[in-house]
């Protein structure tokens, strides 16, 4: 969920037309707790790829919060006979178990990763450790073990956040009764899960972020920062399969108006799977547009109520991406046409037309801004080549990983005082 990010300040603010904040209504606890995922799940659970909720205990949350990684001790190979004793450097010492502590906890994750098929990928209640994978051997958050997924979660900055900043920025809800409670008080219990989502083998290019203002789907785009050229002559058939989509499941159930979600649609495209639903605030990234350009974007003029008695109310029925009728006698697909294929142009078009549809953006062939990307994503939260080297090389797991990596940075301070003795 966290952006963290500094992009949610407003870019440009130089220019007389940005405000110093972004234009948000406020973020209510209610509406975060609607974003967690063990609230909106037992709703949407059919449109979900398959996936558990085990819902965490204190002594797990507080091994969660401490600083430090120890795992629950593994069961190893059976050794050689002839195997000396030495080999092991920790021979006769007490491996400490964190999971004693939560030892249902412990067996109810083992048990449920066989259950989805013996790979997993983890998030908390909004949060997937996205900025962790370089923990993983796989370089990616497949879980095939506790342990794998302790990891990752323990190495999340996104994870933390969920954790220590779930309602920063955000206002209690309004409430009808007589007062008198403190907005200290309002702050709400949150009933911590752990997510665990079957593997799937996600086509990167086919998942979009889609946003929801006023129960109206304002506008889409890829999740992945790359260019993908087929999906350019398919971007009619994934607005209407979404729209489609968010008509029939989400529009009326949400309890919130606006809502960000994210969808995949996977070949041959004929099902929208929901992935997750995230708060309409700064902390959710925009990705390919800005914040600001959404808040400030016209409603498709196609999806006004029916019954606002506006003239010349335009009536859309959408079919496989093709626009069938208009009231004003040309049909809607010549005026939609006629706005021009390239829709970023139409959305910095005349500010007086609203889109027809809502807009799908792509990243387009060597989009200067797409491709100006100086840093690979999450990595402010990555850690230096060495250790993910250090965490390959060994089959020793994460012991020896650690071990690793201590050696390394005792290496780099050597080398440091070496430098700076050098150069006195
Ligand atoms: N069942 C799954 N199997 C494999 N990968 C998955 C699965 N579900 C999600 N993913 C991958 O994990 C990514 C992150 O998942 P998700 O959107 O839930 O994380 P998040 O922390 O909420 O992200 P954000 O901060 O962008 O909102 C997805 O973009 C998708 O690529
Ligand atoms: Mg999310």
């Amino acid at each position: 969920m966290p952006l963290i990010e500094t992009d949610t300040q407003v870019a440009d603010a130089t220019s007389s037309d940005v405000p110093d904040r972004l234009p948000f209504p406020p973020v209510t606890y209610s509406h975060i707790l609607h974003c967690s995922y063990h609230d909106w799940h037992r709703r949407y659970r059919t449109l979900t790829p398959k996936s558990r909720l085990v819902p965490l205990t204190d002594s797990f949350m507080s091994y969660l919060r401490t600083d430090g990684i120890v795992l629950p001790p593994e069961p190893t190979a059976p050794r050689d006979e002839d195997e000396d004793d030495d080999t092991f450097s920790d021979s006769g010492e007490e491996e400490s178990d964190p999971s004693k502590e939560w030892a249902e906890i412990h067996s109810h994750i083992k048990s449920t990763i066989s259950e989805l098929g013996g790979k997993i990928t983890p998030k908390l209640n909004w949060s997937a450790p996205k900025d962790a994978t370089f923990m993983n051997a796989t370089n990616d958050m497949k879980c095939q073990s506790p342990n794998d997924i302790y990891l990752l979660l323990k190495s999340s900055d996104f994870v933390t956040h969920d954790l220590d900043h779930p309602f920063d920025d955000c206002v209690p809800d309004q409430t009808n009764g007589s007062g008198g409670e403190s907005s200290e008080a309002a702050v709400p219990e949150i009933p911590y899960h752990l997510v665990l989502r079957k593997y799937v083998n996600f086509n990167p290019s086919l998942e979009f972020r889609c946003f929801v203002r006023n129960r109206k789907l304002l506008c889409m785009c890829q999740r992945d920062q790359n260019h993908f050229d087929f999906l350019f002559e398919m971007r009619d058939m994934f607005r209407s399969r979404i729209q489609s989509f968010f008509d029939e499941k989400l529009r009326d159930t949400f309890p919130d108006p606006n809502f960000v979600f994210d969808v995949y649609v996977p070949a041959p495209y004929p099902r929208v799977w929901l992935v997750d639903i995230n708060p309409w605030a700064p902390r959710t990234d925009p990705l390919l547009f800005s914040w600001l350009e959404i808040l400030r974007m016209k409603d498709p003029i196609g999806f006004e109520d029916e019954d606002d008695g506006t003239e010349g109310f335009v009536r859309l029925s959408l079919r496989d991406g093709t626009v069938m009728t208009s009231e004003n006698g040309a049909t809607a697909e010549e005026e939609s046409s006629s706005s021009g294929e390239d829709e970023d142009e139409d959305a910095e078009g005349d500010d007086d037309l609203a889109p027809f549809l809502p807009e799908v953006r792509l990243v387009k062939h060597n989009d200067p801004e797409a491709y100006s990307f100086s840093t690979p994503q999450y990595s402010a939260h990555k850690v230096p080549k060495e250790v993910v080297d250090a965490s390959l090389a060994g089959p020793g797991g994460m012991s020896e990983f650690m071990g690793k990596w201590h050696e390394i940075l005792q290496q780099q301070i050597r080398e440091d005082q070496d430098a700076s003795s050098e150069s006195d």
